[in-house]
């Protein structure tokens, strides 16, 4: 039967599943090998945005899609709409929650759920908030797999909002779109699936965190860390309490500092991007905003970051900077 699935009955959330006649051009391409379990894609999108990346992460592993709607749709009217929303923002910064008409009674099928939402005002837009809210206790233990588009704001601040509503989840790394990546959508997010997938097959130790914080005069970002002896040694070392680096920039792509404790090396060679996190040497603590080639042991990756001025935009922009890092 229909009926046992998670969704409430009675309730108009109702997941579309893959093979639901009338489904348009969703035609699932060729599923991931290997996938441990059934995901689920969650998303909220006024303009559509969110929701083409949703549909392609649901082509690729051909899994169930539902979208999270407001219990009152949004106006038509541009501002009327901007004012809301800007309304409702700041109704949960006070702690109170917009009503939304989607409602899941349990994720029980589901190991990963995917979560998508535009940014609004540099937040997590609003309906996805409330529903992240209203599903904390659901989503405990699961692992979420964020995702959002912007025009061009970065998404730390949206990412610590989820991570806050959903303290027992596990995240895995953000994708994140801009006006000017969401061409490239495709190839993104069957990149970004291919890493969620390696990743959560190396994982050795599940309850391990993987997750490393940032933070940079107050603002806190957070990076997904790799799986080897150096991050090991790394989060050992945090296990301790936070580690404070003075970094300054070097050859316009990277800002370097000294840990002042010596990590186990796993060099390879490697070509580094905007957000990836390096370790120099055994003792130095590199950020990439831009490319370089060398031997390097990769440490991780900052979530959320595809381009240089959205990594130079959590630095700070170029200068001297004190960095913070803690579990
Ligand atoms: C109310 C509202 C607020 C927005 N605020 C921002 C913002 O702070 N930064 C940004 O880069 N884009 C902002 N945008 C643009 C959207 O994030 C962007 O167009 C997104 O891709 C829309 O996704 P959608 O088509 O799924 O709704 C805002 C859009 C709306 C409607």
């Amino acid at each position: 039967g229909t009926d046992d699935g998670p969704f409430a009955p009675g309730q108009p959330s109702q997941p579309e599943t893959p093979g639901k006649p009338g489904g348009d051009d969703d035609e699932p391409a060729e599923p991931l090998p290997g996938g441990r379990g059934r995901s689920l894609v969650l998303y909220c999108s006024r303009t559509g945005n969110t929701e083409r990346v949703a549909r392609q992460i649901r082509t690729v592993l051909d899994c169930d899609m539902l979208e999270v709607e407001p219990a009152v749709p949004y106006e038509d009217d541009y501002n009327a709409m901007l004012e809301r929303a800007q309304e409702e923002l700041a109704a949960i910064r006070q702690g109170d929650y917009p009503a939304v008409a989607t409602y899941v009674e349990h994720f029980d099928d589901y190991d990963t759920v995917f979560v998508g939402y535009p940014i609004w005002y540099g937040s997590m837009a609003s309906p996805m908030q409330a529903f992240l809210y209203a599903h904390a206790s659901e989503l405990a233990g699961k692992r979420i797999a964020l995702f959002a588009t912007s025009g061009s704001s970065g998404v730390s601040a949206s990412v610590g909002e989820a991570r806050s509503l959903c303290p027992d989840a596990e995240f895995t790394e953000v994708l994140h779109l801009t006006q000017n990546t969401l061409e490239e959508t495709e190839p993104r997010v069957t990149a970004w699936l291919e890493r969620l997938e390696a990743n959560d097959n190396d994982s050795e130790e599940p309850m391990q965190t993987n997750t490393l914080e940032l933070t940079v005069e107050g603002s806190t970002f957070t990076a997904t860390l790799e799986e080897n002896s150096s991050t090991q040694a790394l989060k050992e070392r945090l296990a301790q309490g936070p580690l404070s680096i003075r970094m300054s920039d070097y050859g316009d792509m990277e800002k370097v500092g000294s840990l002042g404790i010596s990590l186990p090396r796993n060099d390879r060679q490697t070509t580094t991007g905007p957000g990836d996190l390096i370790l120099y040497q055994g003792d130095s603590f590199v950020i990439y905003y831009d490319t370089n080639s060398w031997n390097f042991t990769r440490l991780g990756r900052v979530d959320g970051v595809a381009t240089r001025e959205e990594m130079l935009d959590l630095l700070g922009g170029v200068g001297e900077i004190t960095v913070t890092l803690s579990l």
